[in-house]
């Protein structure tokens, strides 16, 4: 049965509440938050049990060699695929069940992401200005001459990099609060690559637009994060701010008198935050987490005499390969 004009000013009321209404006030929230997701296809498990927060105003990297689950994550972001389990909420609002709130708030540059060959980017802007219910033409158009990207060109005559970059400019036309990307800077050459993070880290997080990003590439992480999510395998195998992972393990060489027994090697193994140990005669190299200074002084302390010791922090790239390898802490 219709439902009479009061009934249906009352329903699209409900509608209107149940979509927009946040858990929390958007100031409070996180702009990401995956709580014990999981995700599969056709009953394979391809994502288990993750779970990060994506501050917001941050840039947040979503690493993982292939298959290990970033577009899957993306795709349910975007509200392409419901989380099998747990629970996943942008912006304050649960994806799937109020994704129309969510598309109004987020730019996305992913597979989903079609652009039509034959139009002109100045006509793909017009299309999009009429889909979105705000447009900041000025803004779109700094960004297509930051890429020097010509309007009148008809898309089919661009190369692959040149379509992610206008994908990009349109993905900020309507000033999201949130901009997800899967693979920012696949397909673009060096210099490319550069304006693009450049635009990104200078332009879009400057006016205080979260970015979460997938990639596969460490010097994107290094260059672009403040935290960094890795998959392995569809297991999340670190999740922490940048700048403590660039700080968080140390190599120390430690130099004996005296070629150290077997004794003092299974010593060395057995201490709680040493991660490896690696022998060539007289020296040996630990991986540790952690400060190593307390350390040292506690093997100074041993009988096998120390001659030297040296402590260089492990590398940020060395340190992500360890947890794409799946050996994260
Ligand atoms: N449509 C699909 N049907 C079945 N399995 C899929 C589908 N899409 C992805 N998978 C599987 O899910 C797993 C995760 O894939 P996903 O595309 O999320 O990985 P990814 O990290 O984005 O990889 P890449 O870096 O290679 O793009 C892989 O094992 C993949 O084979």
């Amino acid at each position: 049965m219709p439902m009479a004009e009061g009934e249906v000013m009352k329903h699209n009321e409900t509608i209107r509440q149940k979509d927009t209404a946040r858990p929390w006030e958007p100031e409070e929230s996180a702009a990401i938050e995956l709580v014990h997701f999981s995700a599969s296809y056709g009953g394979r498990s391809v994502l288990h049990d993750v779970s990060f927060t994506v501050p917001r105003g941050s840039i947040f990297g979503l690493l993982g060699t292939n298959g290990a689950g970033k577009t899957t994550t993306i795709k349910t972001l975007l509200g392409f695929r419901p989380p099998q389990s747990g629970m996943v909420r942008v912006l304050g609002y649960e994806v799937g069940r109020q994704q129309q709130a969510i598309n109004a708030l987020v730019g996305s540059v992913s597979e989903q992401s079609s652009l039509y060959d034959g139009l002109t980017v100045a006509q793909l802007c017009r299309l999009s200005s009429q889909l979105q219910r705000r447009w900041n033409q000025p803004l779109v158009q700094r960004f297509l001459d930051l890429f020097a990207l010509p309007a009148h060109a008809r898309l089919k005559t661009f190369s692959r990099g040149m379509r992610s970059q206008v994908a990009l400019c349109l993905a900020l036309g309507h000033e999201p609060e949130l901009l997800i990307l899967d693979e920012p800077t696949a397909g673009l050459d060096p210099l490319a690559h550069q304006v693009v993070l450049s635009t990104l880290i200078g332009e879009v997080a400057a006016r205080g637009t979260t970015i979460f990003f997938a990639t596969q590439q460490l010097a994107e992480v290094e260059a672009m994060a403040d935290q960094v999510a890795v998959l392995h395998g569809g297991r999340l195998s670190l999740y922490d701010e940048v700048d403590q992972l660039r700080t968080r393990e140390q190599f120390v060489r430690l130099v004996y008198a005296q070629q150290p027994p077997a004794e003092e090697m299974a010593y060395l193994r057995g201490l709680p935050d040493v991660l490896r140990v690696e022998q060539e005669g007289r020296a040996v190299r630990l991986r540790m987490a952690g400060e190593a200074q307390a350390l040292v002084a506690l093997l100074q302390a041993r009988p096998y005499a120390l001659r030297d010791h040296e402590v260089v922090a492990v590398p940020l790239a060395e340190v992500l390969l360890t947890a794409l390898r799946g050996e994260g802490a």
